[in-house]
C-alpha cells in the first residue's frame, strides 16, 4: 500500500548511535510507530551508511522505512578518509551531523514531507538542540536499563561522587532500585577513571535532557517498576519496550521476524542447519555483541570451558577476534561447535535446539533471552553490562552470573559449572519459571492495552496532534 504524504499522522526522524545495539531497539521501536501510522525515517551516518548497501527497510504490515544519511565528516566514497579513533569519529559526526540534519530537515519540509519530531539516542545528545532550532518535538531514547541510568544521572548531579568513596564503597544506591555491591554497577563508575571517553559520552545524555519533551525506555514497566516511578518524577518517562521483533512477542506485525539491518552479515542458512542437526536443547549459544573485545586468555578459558562441557555449542566470534581463538579449535570441535562470524540472535534462541545463552549481557541480549525465555550465563565485560547480569540472576532470576578470579577472568570451570546449573542444576527450574512468566509479561506489555503499547499510543497521539 501506498502511503501519501499527507497519509501518516507526522513525520518523525528516528536517530540512533552507531552500532548494532543502538540501531536494533530504535529501528524495532520504528516500526512500531509505523505499525501505528506514524512515518518514521531513519537517520544514519554517512560513515556506516556506506556499508549498508540499503536505503529502505522493508515491512509487510506497510510501507518500507526510509533510511537517509546525514554527514559525519567522513563521507568520501573514494573510501581515502577514515576516523583516527572514535572519539574524533564522534566529535566530527557533532559538529557535521548537526549542519547536516538541520539541512535535511529543511530539504524535507521543501519536499512537502515536513518533520514533527526528533526521537534520538541518548549518546547524541546535541540532536535535541538541533530538534529546538526548528520548534520540533524532542524524544530521547534510552537503550539501556532504567537503574543504569539513574546511577549516571546521580554521577553526573554529583549525588554520587567519584571515585567512590564512604558508604558508597559498601553500595550503591539510586530510588527504587536494589542496593549494588559496587562491582555490580556500571564499570565507568566502580573502576572510575577507565574509558574516559566512554564516560563522557554516557554522562553527556544527561547534560540536556531537562529540555526533552520524552524520554523513552527500552524496557516494559514490570522490569524495574520503582525506578521507572522515580524517574518519572523528574521527565515525562514512558517505556516503549521490548523493542525484539513482533514475531516473538504480540505477533501484530506481519512477518516482523528480524530487526532488518543487520551492519554484520549472518550465516543464517549455516546456523540453521547445524541447530536443525542437534536435539532439542543441547545447544550453548555463546555470543559477546557486537563491540566487546576479550583478551587471548578469555578465549582459551571460554573455549576449553565448552569442549570439557561435552555440550553442543554455537559460538559467534566476530571477524576481528577470530585471531585471538585457540588454534584449533573450529576443526577440534566441528561436530561439537560451530563458530560463525555473526549469526541471526534471533533465530538461534528461538530455535529449539537453543538451551542456554552465554551472554556479555547486553542490554538487547538481555530483552531478547527474556522474551524468548532463554536462560542466561553472563559473562559481563564493561559498561552496563555487570548492572545487567546483577538483575539477570538476583531480580529477574533468568539465569546465573559467572564470577571471575583475581585476574577477571572465568575461568573454564566455573563456566561449565555456570552452564550445567542453568541448564540442569539446582535452580534450572525456577530459572524456567521465572523466563516463562517474563516471557508472558513481555509479550502482554506491547500487546494491545500492554503498558508499553499504551504508552506508544499516547506518544503517537501527542505526535498527531503537533
Ligand atoms: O551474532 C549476533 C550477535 C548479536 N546480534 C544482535 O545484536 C544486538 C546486540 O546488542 P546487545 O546485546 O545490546 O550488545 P552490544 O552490541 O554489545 O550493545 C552495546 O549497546 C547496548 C545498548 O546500549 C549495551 O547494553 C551494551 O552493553 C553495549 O555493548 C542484539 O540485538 C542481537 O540480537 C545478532 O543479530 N547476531
Amino acid at each position: 500500500m501506498e502511503v501519501t504524504k499527507q497519509a501518516h499522522k507526522a513525520h518523525v526522524l528516528v536517530f540512533p548511535f552507531i552500532g548494532q545495539g543502538h540501531v536494533n531497539p530504535m529501528l524495532q521501536f520504528s516500526k512500531r510507530l509505523a505499525f501505528k501510522g506514524i512515518k518514521p525515517t531513519l537517520i544514519t551516518a554517512q560513515y556506516i551508511f556506506k556499508s549498508m548497501q540499503t536505503t529502505t527497510i522493508e515491512t509487510q504490515f506497510g510501507p518500507p522505512i526510509q533510511i537517509r544519511s546525514i554527514s559525519d565528516g567522513y563521507d568520501d566514497d573514494s573510501g581515502g578518509s577514515h576516523p583516527e579513533s572514535i572519539a574524533a569519529y564522534l566529535d566530527s559526526l557533532r559538529v557535521n551531523g548537526a549542519k547536516s540534519l538541520a539541512q535535511l530537515i529543511m530539504r524535507l519540509n521543501d519536499e512537502g514531507d515536513p518533520v514533527q519530531a526528533i526521537i534520538y539516542d541518548g549518546f547524541l545528545p546535541w540532536a535535541l538542540d538541533v530538534a529546538r532550532q526548528f520548534g520540533l518535538v524532542a524524544g530521547l531514547f534510552f537503550t539501556q536499563s532504567c537503574t543504569v541510568n539513574s546511577i549516571y544521572y546521580h554521577v553526573q548531579r554529583g549525588l554520587i561522587q567519584l571515585p567512590l568513596t564512604g558508604p558508597d564503597l559498601i553500595k550503591v544506591s539510586v530510588p527504587g532500585a536494589p542496593e549494588l555491591h559496587p562491582f555490580e554497577a556500571p564499570s565507568f563508575v566502580h573502576t572510575y577513571g577507565s574509558y574516559p571517553f566512554w564516560f563522557d559520552v554516557i554522562l553527556g545524555q544527561f547534560s540536556n535532557i531537562d529540555q526533552a519533551d520524552w524520554v523513552l525506555c527500552n524496557i516494559f514497566y514490570d522490569m524495574e517498576k520503582e525506578v521507572v516511578d522515580w524517574m518519572a518524577k523528574l521527565w515525562k518517562v514512558r517505556t516503549i519496550g521490548p523493542t525484539v521483533p513482533s514475531y516473538y512477542l504480540d505477533k501484530r506485525l506481519e512477518d516482523d521476524t528480524d530487526y532488518g539491518l543487520h551492519l554484520l552479515k549472518p550465516d543464517k542458512t549455516l546456523c540453521k542447519n547445524w541447530l536443525d542437526s542437534k536435539p532439542k536443547d543441547s545447544v550453548v549459544y555463546v555470543s559477546f555483541g557486537s563491540a566487546a573485545e576479550l583478551s587471548n586468555e578469555q578465549f582459551q578459558e571460554l573455549a576449553r570451558g565448552l569442549k570439557n562441557s561435552d555440550l553442543n555449542f554455537l559460538w559467534v566470534v566476530r571477524e576481528s577476534e577470530q585471531a585471538k581463538l585457540p588454534k584449533g579449535i573450529i576443526e577440534e570441535n566441528s561436530k561439537q561447535g560451530l563458530v560463525v562470524g555473526w549469526a541471526s540472535q534471533l533465530e538461534v534462541l528461538a530455535h529449539e535446539a537453543t538451551g542456554c545463552f552465554v551472554t556479555h549481557c547486553g542490554f538487547n541480549s538481555i530483552l531478547e533471552a527474556l522474551s524468548l525465555g532463554v536462560p542466561v550465563v553472563g559473562v559481563p565485560q564493561w559498561t552496563d553490562q555487570g548492572t545487567n547480569a546483577k538483575f539477570v540472576e538476583d531480580i529477574w532470576g533468568v539465569g546465573v552470573r559467572a564470577r571471575v578470579d583475581d585476574k577477571g577472568i572465568v575461568q573454564r570451570k566455573q563456566l561449565e559449572e555456570c552452564i550445567t546449573e542453568v541448564m540442569e542444576g539446582e535452580k534450572s527450574e525456577e530459572i524456567k519459571k521465572n523466563l516463562s512468566k517474563w516471557k508472558k509479561l513481555a509479550k502482554e506489555a506491547v500487546d494491545v492495552g500492554g503498558s508499553s503499547d499504551k504508552n506508544i499510543d499516547e506518544f503517537v497521539a501527542y505526535l498527531a496532534a503537533c
